[in-house]
């Protein structure tokens, strides 16, 4: 069976979950024995509605809707109702459990332990301030699902001794479907990363919730994994389904994309899923030549480069896009970043002057959910507590494919103080710089390059070191910041012309290589525009860049790329 090809639910005989009943739909036959439970830890949680009946279009019954979106492929359902008596609870539910079991889909009772005990239902989930746990689990049977809502790693690690079979990890993002106002209920991408590393190796499963939609599962599910690659077991929707004229579909398009997903994660832990036939391309020579051959691929895809990037450096990185064939947009309005996003490309966000941060939200979120790459450059991010705070809030809403930044930057994201910062700028560098790249790229699942007179990039596994370049780069302003032009006018030409497709990722096409692609192109342009009789410093230097940027040829990147390799 093809990865596309998902097996959706279908009515089945008899339950395994639960008891058994005799007419699915009948709400008078339920018996409450839960004897020859089959549960144990294969339950599947890959699609985890939770009701919410408020949220159903109008003319559509509950029933019904539930049905259908069994029918898409629902795995689990947890029925919530926080506004209704206990004799309608108890209706709802045996009727849920009714219409699940003909599917053979196990069904979780909200807080209320005596429903999920009165309705047959295979569990109950618990959220921090209802009943307490060990309560729970001494009222259900000993083969009953008990699951726990976190927020924090250390919630995450009590459940965990509870004894919990899962647990649902958000709020993921702020969303209309529950009140998560209170400061510390949304946890974001970082949270539930945070909260995974605690779960490795304990046995007990993780679904995300809070505002997941088919627009940001793959980011979600790509973001929130572990830095060892330990990963989410499901995802808890709400109101994509529910709210769905459609919910067939909506839960359809949800369990593909999610085991689409999974089959890809399955096959290693870092972001970029390195087969090993790829890993056996990243030698010195073969990344030259991918790098070489790169340059001819931009020309001719001539990427949209959309660049939402600082005052100090515009009109230099539009012509830098325009001297390698690219095609520049400098676009920041928050209300054009849908539009703008659908056009294949490379996206660059530099926060160096940070006025555009809606724009800056919008434009990576509306990326991600097109598979575009999206270069960050968190220029200076160490200098001010609220450019700290702005990367971490854009890190949150988008995945970034490249983080690229200086020596001072990318220490700041590592949480490291081996090096000073003055501004946008690094005084000096690490000890272990292969090291920081490739944690730094683990933990945000993402390729990072650090620059620097010797340009370090990883993918969390291997680190590629380049020493092209020349020092009058670190004598103009936004040497750094074009260098995430080129990066994303590379990353953006290579997502183009890839022609295997990859199920599951976020972005098509080697992400590694067009980063080296794009690091050399720059500094190697650079080396030769430094060498010409008219340069004579900084202020010659840059057009004279951007005459070596145009006139770049594959040959040049074979001949000058000063390439060296650490597989791990
Ligand atoms: N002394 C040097 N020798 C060779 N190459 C250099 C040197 N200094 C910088 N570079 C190159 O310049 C590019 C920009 O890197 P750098 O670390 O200077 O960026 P930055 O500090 O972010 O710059 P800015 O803040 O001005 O944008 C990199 O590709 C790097 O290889
Ligand atoms: C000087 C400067 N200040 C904010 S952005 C920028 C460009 C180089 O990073």
């Amino acid at each position: 069976m093809s990865e596309s090809e998902v097996p959706l639910n279908r009515p089945v005989p008899h339950s395994t979950h639960g008891f058994e009943i005799a007419e699915p739909l009948t709400r008078t036959t339920p018996q409450p024995s839960h004897a020859g439970r089959s549960l144990g830890p294969g339950f599947d949680l890959s699609l985890y509605l939770v009701t919410g009946r408020d949220l159903l279009p109008h003319g559509k019954s509950y029933l019904a809707s539930l049905e259908e979106a069994l029918r898409g492929g629902v795995t689990v359902v947890q029925v919530r109702e926080k506004s209704v008596d206990t004799a309608e609870f108890l209706e709802i539910a045996r009727d849920t459990v009714s219409l699940c079991a003909g599917y053979d889909v196990p069904v979780i009772i909200n807080d209320r332990v005596d429903i999920a005990l009165a309705s047959g239902a295979a569990g109950a989930h618990l959220g921090q301030t209802d009943m307490p746990f060990a309560i729970a689990r001494k009222l259900l049977p000993p083969s009953a699902i008990v699951g726990v809502s976190c927020a924090t790693p250390e919630q995450a690690r009590r459940a965990v001794e509870d004894g919990a079979d899962y647990v649902g990890l958000g709020a993921v993002y702020a969303t209309s479907t529950k009140d998560v106002s209170a400061p510390g209920r949304v946890c974001g991408i970082a949270g539930v990363r945070a909260m995974l590393s605690v779960l490795e190796g304990t046995g007990v499963k993780a679904v995300a919730i809070g505002g997941i939609k088919s627009t940001n599962l793959l980011r979600t599910l790509h973001g929130c994994a572990s830095p060892t690659g330990h990963t989410l077991d499901g995802v808890a929707v709400v109101s994509d389904i529910v709210a769905s004229p459609e919910p067939q579909a909506a839960a359809r398009r949800l369990v593909q994309a999610f085991r689409a997903w999974a089959a890809a994660a399955s096959r290693g832990p870092t972001a970029f899923l390195v087969t090993p036939e790829q890993k056996a391309r990243y030698t010195p020579e073969a990344i030259a030549a991918a790098a070489a051959a790169l340059v001819d691929t931009v020309r001719r895809v001539r990427p949209l480069v959309h660049q939402i990037t600082n005052n100090v450096v515009k009109t230099q990185s539009a012509n830098v896009t325009l001297a390698l064939g690219g095609s520049p947009i400098m676009a920041e309005a928050e209300a054009e970043q849908a539009d703008l996003a659908r056009m294949p490309g490379g996206l660059l966000i530099n926060f160096g002057t940070i006025d555009a941060l809606d724009g800056m939200l919008a434009a990576g979120s509306h990326a991600n959910q097109n598979g575009k790459p999206v270069v960050f450059d968190p220029v200076g991010v160490g200098a001010t507590s609220f450019r700290r705070a702005t990367a971490a809030k854009l890190l949150d809403a988008w995945q970034p494919t490249v983080i690229k930044g200086n020596a001072a930057e990318i220490g700041e994201l590592a949480d490291s103080n081996e090096v000073k910062a003055q501004g946008v700028d690094s005084l000096g560098g690490f000890a272990n710089a292969s090291g920081v790249v490739r944690s730094l790229a683990r933990n945000h699942r993402c390729i990072v390059l650090l620059s620097g007179p010797i340009d370090y990039l990883s993918d969390g596994s291997t680190v590629i070191r380049m020493s092209n370049g020349h020092e009058l780069l670190g004598q103009i302003t936004g040497a750094g910041c074009v260098l995430g032009t080129t990066i994303s006018t590379f990353c953006g030409a290579a997502s183009m012309a890839t022609s295997s497709i990859s199920e599951g990722a976020l972005v098509q096409g080697d992400m590694l290589l067009a980063t080296a692609a794009g690091t050399l192109a720059l500094t190697i342009a650079a080396q030769r525009a430094a060498s010409r009789e008219e340069v004579r410093g900084p202020g010659t230097f840059l057009p004279a860049l951007i005459d070596e940027l145009a006139m770049l040829t594959p040959e040049i990147i074979l001949r000058m790329a000063r390439i060296e390799v650490e597989l791990e």
